[in-house]
């Protein structure tokens, strides 16, 4: 079959991803999620700890089986995943993880890592382009030399740079990054954020950007969708949504972010925590905490609807 140009990259069919607990019900995590990301497009994916951005990137990665729905991959589906063994139509998926202190090996230098993301993609000692380690930390911002040194001799932001040397060695043709600044000093996190962008932008790479700093997102998204308690609430493109958010949750997100007036963070406008997945409310998962509930909203539950919103204050 001919692939379609103009199709996804990655596309995200209802998914549902639930973890099991002895005893107990399992928890659905990922609660019927559908996605899109084309090529050479970032879109940035936020919300509150524990909504399951992670699970979802895990998924996508094919390092956490889906209980449902289809994942599609460069126009392939995705076989039903088994957790340490990649399916091998993921090989052009790569992701940065949150810790750069964690995935990187202390003893080992830095320019021997990102040969063995050669190897590991290649099979080979050289990459697909024919890219040294040398040149992808080039390309990431930092010298040559630092092929030669370890990676405790390097500041946070430039291990996550070293990170994401190793991720291109595979010439992704999708970058999934989970929370990659959240560990970083705040001068560094847009500039690695930056940096992702436009390496994938230049290469006409998807980004799926994980982050709950709406601030960040903000920049670097071409479109962003919201998630709470396992579902998307709203998604749109960046500016529309920025400009004018339609869920109560989105508008609660965007009150707290910090105003560049020096206005500082508002207060949480959100009572309450992010309940367990395990026991979701019923109906609208946000309705326990939404300042806007109405009549029903405890029993219907709000699918998202083509103006990318899901909640009943915009239904037909
Ligand atoms: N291995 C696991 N076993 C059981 N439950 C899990 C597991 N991993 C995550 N969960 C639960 O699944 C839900 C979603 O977690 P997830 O880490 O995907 O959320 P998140 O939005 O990425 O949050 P954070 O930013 O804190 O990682 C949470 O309630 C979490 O407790």
């Amino acid at each position: 079959m001919t692939p379609d140009p103009t199709a996804p990259l990655l596309s995200v069919d209802d998914l549902v991803v639930q973890y099991h607990r002895p005893g107990a019900s399992p928890t659905r995590a990922v609660a019927g999620v559908s996605l899109q990301v084309r090529a050479g497009e970032v879109v940035g994916l936020v919300g509150e700890s524990g909504c399951g951005k992670s699970t979802l990137a895990r998924a996508v990665c094919g390092l956490t089986p889906a209980a449902e729905g289809r994942i599609t991959y460069d126009g392939t589906q995705v076989r039903p995943l088994r957790v340490r063994r990649r399916d091998p139509a993921l090989t052009g998926v790569q992701m940065v993880f949150q810790d750069p202190y964690g995935s990187l090996n202390p003893r080992r230098r830095v320019g021997a890592q990102i040969a063995d993301g050669i190897r590991t993609a290649t099979g080979r000692g050289e990459a697909a382009d024919g890219a040294t380690p040398e040149d992808l930390l080039t390309r990431v911002g930092l010298s040559a030399e630092a092929a030669e040194r370890y990676p405790q001799e390097f500041s946070g932001g430039q291990r996550q740079r070293i990170a994401i040397a190793r991720a291109l060695a595979a010439r992704p043709r999708l970058l999934v990054g989970d929370e990659p600044i959240s560990a970083l000093d705040a001068s560094a996190q847009l500039q690695v954020a930056t940096l992702m962008r436009s390496l994938a932008v230049e290469s006409g790479a998807g980004l799926l950007f994980i982050s709950h700093d709406l601030s960040v997102v903000r920049l670097i998204a071409d479109r962003i969708a919201v998630m709470y308690l396992g579902r998307i609430v709203e998604t749109g493109p960046t500016a529309e949504v920025w400009a004018d958010p339609r869920h109560p949750y989105t508008r609660a997100l965007l009150a707290a972010v910090p105003k560049p007036d020096g206005a500082g963070v508002l207060p949480a406008e959100l009572p309450g925590d992010v309940p367990d997945p395990a026991e979701p409310p019923t109906g609208c998962r946000f309705h326990p905490r939404c300042p806007q509930a109405f009549d029903g909203c405890d029993r219907e539950e709000p699918q998202l609807i083509a103006g990318g919103v899901a909640c009943r204050l915009y239904a037909a």
